[in-house]
């Protein structure tokens, strides 16, 4: 929950300044407020940074008052949308089955589903990380199509700390996620406290493809340079 519309469309003029001599093999996915998408794409023709939404509802329409739709996503230009993130688990109630529903309703809209998944500290202390985290990903994945799919591995007490997972393990929960799949080729990303000074590492572990970048993200100079790991 950052950023206006203004806000939004001052950071990605910035943002595309920054990114005027990125490789153009790097993918960038700005998941914004609902609020700021339409105009966002509306200045967006192209290039590398795509639009993400931030929740999508499993139905195509109808009294779901508070939730969106998938075809007033794509009407805007809208490719990607993170499900079941966290603080949606946490403060609103979704599950690994309402998680499921919204992969499943993003790809019938041809949107790239986002699916977070991510144990908590006392599931950690506890050793139940790799139960908590196979769970999540088989249950939010039963008759999802794995063609189209991103899978952010976000320990939740990475999130938002600076407390960030080391890289290596980062690299060894993403390669558990990686044996659950059928699709090998399943991009996995890691979330919880990127930085400009944390990326290269984590991005130079084999079994991660990517970031899922919160509040690093905001300045879009220092997620440029996210943006430009070496
Ligand atoms: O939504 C963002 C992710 O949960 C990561 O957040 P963070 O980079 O602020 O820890």
């Amino acid at each position: 929950m950052h950023k206006t519309q203004a806000e939004a469309l001052e950071f990605l003029q910035v943002l595309k300044l920054e990114l005027e001599e990125a490789d153009e093999t790097r993918g960038v996915v700005l998941c914004a407020p609902f609020t700021a998408l339409g105009t966002m794409s509306k200045s967006l023709h192209g290039g590398l940074i795509r639009l993400g939404a931030q929740n999508i509802h499993w139905e195509d329409s109808g009294a779901y008052t508070g939730e969106i739709a998938g075809a007033m996503l794509t009407e805007i230009g809208v490719e990607y949308v993170v499900v079941g993130h966290s603080e949606r688990r946490q403060y609103f109630g979704e599950t690994d089955e309402t998680a499921n529903l919204r992969v499943i309703a993003a790809q019938r809209h041809g949107l790239t589903p986002i699916l977070c998944v991510g144990e908590t500290k006392s599931q950690r202390d506890a050793g139940e990380t790799e139960t908590v985290i196979i769970n999540q990903v088989k249950r939010g994945l039963v008759d999802v199509d794995q063609r189209n799919l991103v899978i952010a591995y976000e320990p939740i007490w990475a999130i938002g700390t600076g407390d960030t997972c080391e890289a290596s393990e980062a690299n060894r929960v993403i390669g558990l996620i990686r044996e659950q799949l059928t699709n090998k080729a399943v991009t996995i990303q890691y979330g919880g406290s990127v930085k400009p000074d944390n990326i290269d590492e984590i991005m130079a572990q084999p079994e991660i493809d990517g970031a899922l970048v919160g509040g690093a993200s905001l300045d879009p100079v220092g997620f440029a340079r996210i943006v430009n790991y070496r």
